[in-house]
């Protein structure tokens, strides 16, 4: 049996022992308190770490959309993070509601420059951090408990003699276990008391204490434990932040994030669209809109996705990806038949619906919500069904099929996208439709028409010019009103035995592109054998668009 290689470098992730743990009972009912990294960790993770204007742009749009803990970077690390910092704080770019913070090694250097780096600040969080995993104790630091707990310590004693250097800044503290997954719980717990210490936190002055997935290192449950044990362990808890910071390593930060919320957590970092170093910081534009799909108002404006898409792409020089939640470009769209089906059975609904609840299969949220439109909900392929082709016609074209076209017509379109393995795009849907329905001119053409009262009360006769294989042929015939009329003399004149087993029509409404308002008339008509086709006509007359599809109706006949 196949399987992978070298499976002895790996071991299961140490259980935690938590047997009364209470986060899987709870729910998510509040927006935490968010806070971007986009500048900060995002920045350090990308191939071109951002210059001063596209920090400035995704900063401008940060604050937009409401976040108000913002990581503007790691002044300490280049002239570039440096000066994008002094630039915010002195061009006054920084609303008096928010709060910037920078990140900085447990350095004596790097706390001098970063502090230097936010004199003037209204509002700051000076975020300091050390690893504290078992791994990186013993292989990069070469150091016990002990050792990294005095690392910490002296940075923390040196951060609170700093404080008054910033007078007249609101100066708040945060520290990160960094590692904090790998390390054992009641280290992890000790060396933030340790910190606790030297800072004395209290609820008017809290502190925040981030417990980051620097590496996501097991399933959501695990963090979700490990959060809820130092929820339970940390002292002082009220005055404590407790602040998330998950990576998305395995693929499950959203789900890790959630469930350390309902373990206990108050604030969550996190970037746009989840980028950040490997695969990734917590993707805030999902973990915010499955809130907004619960009913939870997540505290953050994402009605424009497609301006926080471009502000993301252009600033990290990443794309997103198409199939991103909420955000993909593909995230809305169906090409299966049966989603299509259902989605337009459950978009007519919520149009006739008035208790304005969203319930639409295969769409979690209205796209409108985010700034999408409806365009593009349905894209057509050979996976598709009648309903996605309809859909097309109604939205694109204001054209309602009736059912049984709907099975007819789909089956012109399904043998082009098996023929060219393609998507069809709307523009040759209508094509089809035109040359399938519209445009047929064998063997009959309708040249003109005249219709005049008919010999008895209430009765029409009808005159026409038709073309048939090329020799014009004058048709008549008189009924109870001119589509009879026409189909009689029709029937007459070229001795055809079918019978009419539809016929409707509507209105397709002006456009705004100019159009003026049409009628389009659906003809099903039957052969002797019982083999029924539709024809279409379309025509700003009604009475014309009728004998067209009567016409259509009768070429398509003649070709079975
Ligand atoms: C999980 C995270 O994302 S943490 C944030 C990581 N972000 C970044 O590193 C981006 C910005 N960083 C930088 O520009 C640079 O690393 C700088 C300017 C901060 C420091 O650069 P350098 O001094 O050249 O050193 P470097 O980053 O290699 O640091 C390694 C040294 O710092 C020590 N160190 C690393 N992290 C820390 C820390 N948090 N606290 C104290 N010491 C630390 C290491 O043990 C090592 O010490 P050694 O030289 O005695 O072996
Ligand atoms: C500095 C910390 C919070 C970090 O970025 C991480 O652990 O990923």
């Amino acid at each position: 049996m196949p399987t992978m290689p070298n499976l002895h470098k790996y071991r299961a992730f140490p259980k935690i022992d938590l047997p009364d743990r209470t986060w899987p009972t709870k729910t998510i009912d509040k927006a935490p308190i968010w806070c971007s990294v986009d500048l900060r960790d995002g920045n350090q993770a990308l191939i071109e770490p951002m210059n001063r204007d596209r920090k400035v742009r995704f900063f401008r749009h940060l604050l937009a959309v409401g976040f108000k803990e913002i990581e503007v970077g790691f002044p300490a690390a280049s002239d570039t993070d440096f000066d994008f910092v002094r630039h915010i704080i002195e061009n006054d770019i920084i609303p008096d509601d928010v709060a910037i913070q920078v990140l900085v090694q447990s350095r004596e250097e790097l706390i001098r420059r970063t502090f230097e780096a936010v004199k003037g600040a209204k509002n700051v969080i000076i975020h300091f951090y050390n690893s504290t995993s078992t791994v990186q104790r013993r292989v990069v630091f070469g150091l016990e408990q002990d050792g990294i707990t005095r690392i910490a310590v002296d940075a923390a004693k040196l951060i609170r003699e700093l404080i008054p250097t910033l007078e007249g800044s609101n100066v708040r503290i945060e520290y990160s276990p960094e590692s904090f997954t790998g390390t054992e719980l009641p280290y992890a717990r000790d060396i933030c008391h340790a910190v606790m210490d030297v800072f004395e936190p209290t609820p008017e002055n809290p502190i925040i204490i981030n417990l980051p997935a620097t590496v996501e290192m097991a399933s959501p449950n695990y963090y979700a434990d490990q959060i809820e044990w130092m929820h339970r362990n940390l002292r002082n808890r009220d005055s404590v932040i407790l602040s998330l910071h998950p990576h998305n390593d395995r693929g499950t930060a959203v789900a890790a994030t959630e469930l350390g919320v309902m373990a206990g957590a108050d604030r969550i970092e996190g970037t746009l669209f989840g980028n950040g170093e490997r695969t990734g910081n917590v993707d805030l534009v999902t973990l915010a809109l499955n809130m907004f799909t619960q009913g939870v108002d997540p505290a953050l404006d994402f009605s424009n996705i497609t301006e926080s898409i471009a502000v993301a792409e252009y600033c990290n020089q990443l794309p997103v990806h198409q199939r991103h939640p909420y955000a993909g470009e593909l995230a809305y769209t169906a090409f299966s038949g049966s989603h299509q089906d259902a989605i337009k059975k459950g978009m007519a609904a919520v149009r006739q619906s008035n208790d304005g609840l969203w319930e639409v299969p295969y769409l979690p949220i209205d796209p409108m919500d985010v700034g999408r439109a409806y365009e593009g909900i349905i894209r057509v392929n050979s996976q598709s069904g009648k309903g996605g082709t309809a859909y097309i016609m109604e939205n694109d074209f204001g054209v309602e099929l009736p059912r049984l076209l709907q099975v007819e017509f789909s089956q012109v379109v399904q043998k082009i996208a098996d023929t060219t393995g393609k998507e069809i795009l709307p523009a040759m849907i209508w094509q089809s439709f035109e040359d399938t329905y519209l445009e047929t001119t064998e063997p009959f053409e309708l040249v003109r028409y005249k219709v005049t009262p008919g010999s008895g009360d209430g009765m029409s006769a009808v005159e026409a010019e038709v073309i048939r294989d090329g020799e014009t042929v004058t048709v008549a015939g008189e009924e109870n009103g001119p589509i009879s009329a026409f189909f009689q003399g029709m029937k007459d004149a070229f001795g055809i035995r079918a019978n009419l087993t539809d016929y409707r029509e509507h209105a397709i409404h002006a456009s705004e592109k100019g159009s003026r308002t049409r009628a389009v008339c659906f003809i099903r008509l039957a052969n002797r054998h019982g083999e029924q086709r539709f024809g279409v006509g379309i025509d700003e007359n009604t009475t014309t668009a009728s004998l067209k599809a009567i016409v259509s109706a009768l070429n398509r006949l003649a070709k079975v």
